[in-house]
């Protein structure tokens, strides 16, 4: 086992002519974590993902590696390794040809080259698939040998650029698992680009919700989800009501945030649950989602306002679209949130 190396982004940038695809971004990765860059499409992700490979220049600002000042360095010279969206194969190499291919490039003998092949195969359970040819695995078995090639130049840190985004939502998930194994046992640093929300909460040590360049917080995952920093961050991760500051008896021009299932419904005129706010709202739309129900709410001073109910409380209320009724909270459950940029 290893230790991979921390990783340091500071005042980051990159610049296309005019346009200005990350902003002075600041963040530290820990060694031996797992680091998701989360964000809507056009944010930045990729471009910082490519520039700390080194596939793209920085435009200003550094990237530092275990300490060590890489931002000028090739990409083979900085203890990465980047694992595409697409897989990259070699179509007419095997499987085992495909995981030493750089192990040959480094001039490693023919026989090591197969045994450490075989090892980093097994790693990934495809170590009795290797001598088929690329075209011959399904989707899921590719990205299994992509990840081995990738892992056998030892890197202190693996690069990932949407690795599950190919996957059906079944095998998504499984190899999600599969990913978090790898990455505590290696003991190496995983810097994963996804849009999901989901996937970021299940893997990340270290969430970076990202928005037009810019960093709008680094957390883990339960302080992103608790504790969201701006505006974006509470509406961007899901699950939270974002509402005027006059609500809670604050500047209108301010935010507040609360959590879907920290709402308490009851039928108009009768008794407000243990809620210390309270609003008059219609059932505008009722979503039955197994565990949960989610009910919006219509009001003048609500917005999309969705409250999230236990299947069972749902269905012993038996709540219905169009009906009048109460929701209320705790002023402690309302988090306060700082305006967008
Ligand atoms: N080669 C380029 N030339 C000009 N602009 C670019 C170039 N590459 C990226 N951009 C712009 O930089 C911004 C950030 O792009 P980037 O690919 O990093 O976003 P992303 O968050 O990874 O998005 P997605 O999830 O869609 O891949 C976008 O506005 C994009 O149009």
């Amino acid at each position: 086992m290893r230790t991979g190396g921390e990783i340091e982004l500071v005042g980051l940038t990159k610049r296309y002519g005019s346009v200005e695809a990350v902003k002075a971004i600041d963040v530290r990765i820990p060694e031996d974590s797992y680091c998701c860059l989360l964000g809507p499409s056009g944010c930045g992700k990729t471009t910082t993902l490519r520039m700390i490979a080194g596939h793209e220049s920085v435009s200003e600002g550094d990237i530092l590696i275990g300490g060590a000042n890489v931002s000028d360095l090739m990409p083979a010279k900085r203890g990465t390794a980047m694992m595409f969206q697409s897989y990259a194969l070699f179509p007419h190499l095997n499987c085992a040809e495909n995981v030493a291919f750089s192990l040959k490039m480094r001039g490693m003998g023919k026989s090591e080259r197969r045994e450490t092949a075989m090892e980093y195969l097994a790693l990934v359970e495809m170590d009795q698939h290797a001598e088929r040819l690329p075209s011959q695995l399904s989707g899921g078995q590719q990205q299994r040998v992509a990840l081995a090639r990738a892992l056998v130049t030892k890197p202190d840190v693996l690069l990932l650029d949407e690795p599950l985004s190919a996957l059906d939502p079944f095998l998504r998930i499984r190899m999600r698992e599969e990913l978090k194994r790898l990455q505590s046992e290696l003991g190496i640093s995983f810097i994963h680009v996804t849009h999901s929300q989901e996937e970021a909460m299940a893997l990340a040590d270290l969430v970076v919700v990202m928005n037009d360049g810019r960093i709008e917080q680094a957390a883990p995952p339960r302080e992103v989800f608790e504790k969201p920093a701006s505006v974006f961050v509470a509406r961007f991760i899901g699950g939270h009501n974002v509402m005027s500051g006059a609500i809670a008896g604050e500047d209108p021009a301010s935010s507040v945030a609360i959590r879907a299932d920290r709402v308490s419904l009851s039928r108009a005129g009768g008794a407000i649950g243990d809620g210390s706010h309270s609003v008059e709202a219609k059932i505008a739309a009722i979503e039955y989602l197994g565990l949960w129900a989610k009910l919006r709410l219509d009001a003048p001073e609500l917005q999309d306002f969705t409250v999230s109910l236990p299947d069972s409380q749902f269905f012993a209320e038996g709540f219905r679209v169009g009906e009048s009724v109460t929701a209320s909270w705790r002023s402690t459950d309302l988090h306060r949130l700082s305006a967008d940029r």
